[in-house]
């Protein structure tokens, strides 16, 4: 029987992927919705095959074996902590809200849930995780963005940086990925996806660069490690909906979700 996949949020992320599994994709079925605007989101849905239930956000626990967030980060904990509660596979694309919140890692633990976070706009997560079965000495990601994938950025905020007017390329932050990812919620989950698949969010360091020479949500990540030297860089093309989000987001998520029910698996 096919497990059935609830959607939080229908934007870069959540309108692709539930597009394609309207589709079709073998194992999976496309249940449920959850929106801010029910009659934006019914409009969304007026061509699907199948037409999922809108419910609320708590409400796709209710209904789906498989909770996917694809919201903003303000809204994490009321999908996250359903999902985890009623023992589902929850899969965050809001990662970065989840490192203030382990604790959701002990409550999926005694409700049978799991957190699958996906390697999302990232690249390279399998070689990570190997090399953090060993010992790893470093672990960095350098982000480069066009200014516009940063603007309204709390810690851009706080800190009075208006990055609408820098005409070279700048370094906006630099830090761990635990404060990365508290100041810029909407702009660097990847960065909580690294700390997450290597040494964690203090030992993580992080680079955030404002780049008006690039077109491509850059990220290049860099890992020292007793078993291998790593130096990887992915170009996003930003989506037409969300600039902040790369395209391959969506797709990353689906090929996640493809590998939960797939007889061959590919990649650790
Ligand atoms: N892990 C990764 O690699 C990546 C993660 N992300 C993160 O994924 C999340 C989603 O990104 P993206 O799809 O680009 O974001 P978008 O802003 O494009 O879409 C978010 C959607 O959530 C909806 N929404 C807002 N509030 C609520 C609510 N209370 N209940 C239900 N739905 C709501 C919005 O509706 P409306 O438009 O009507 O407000 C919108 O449709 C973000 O947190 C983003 O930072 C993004 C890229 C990569
Ligand atoms: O990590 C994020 O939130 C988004 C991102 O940088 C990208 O899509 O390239």
């Amino acid at each position: 029987m096919a497990l059935k996949v609830g959607i939080a949020g229908l934007g870069a992320i959540g309108l692709h992927l539930a597009k394609a599994l309207d589709q079709g994709v073998e194992g999976l079925e496309l249940a449920a919705v959850a929106a801010r605007d029910h009659a934006k989101a019914a409009a969304n849905l007026a061509g699907f095959t199948r037409k999922p239930a809108i419910t609320s956000l708590a409400g796709l626990a209710d209904v789906a074996d498989i909770v996917v967030e694809a919201a903003p980060a303000a809204v994490f904990e009321e999908v996250a902590t359903a999902a985890v509660a009623k023992g589902r596979i929850f899969v965050p694309s809001s990662c970065g809200a989840l490192l203030p919140r382990m604790h959701l890692i002990e409550a999926a633990k005694r409700s049978g849930a799991r957190i699958i976070v996906p390697t999302g706009a990232l690249l390279g997560l399998d070689a990570v995780r190997a090399a953090a079965e060993g010992d790893v000495e470093s672990v960095t990601i350098e982000t480069r963005k066009p200014p516009r994938g940063l603007v309204g950025a709390p810690y851009l905020e706080k800190h009075k940086i208006d990055v609408t007017v820098i005409t070279t390329k700048t370094l906006v932050f630099k830090g761990n990925a635990f404060d990365a990812a508290q100041g810029f919620p909407a702009n660097v989950n990847v960065a909580a996806a690294l700390a997450l698949a290597g040494i964690g969010p203090e030992r993580t360091m992080v680079e955030i660069w404002a780049d008006p020479e690039v077109t491509r949500n850059t990220h290049t990540i860099r890992v020292e490690a007793a078993a291998a030297r790593l130096t990887m860089t992915i170009e996003n093309v930003p989506s037409e909906e969300n600039p902040r989000t790369g395209k391959i987001t969506p797709l990353s998520i689906l090929a996640c979700l493809r590998g939960l029910t797939s007889t061959l698996k590919v990649g650790s």
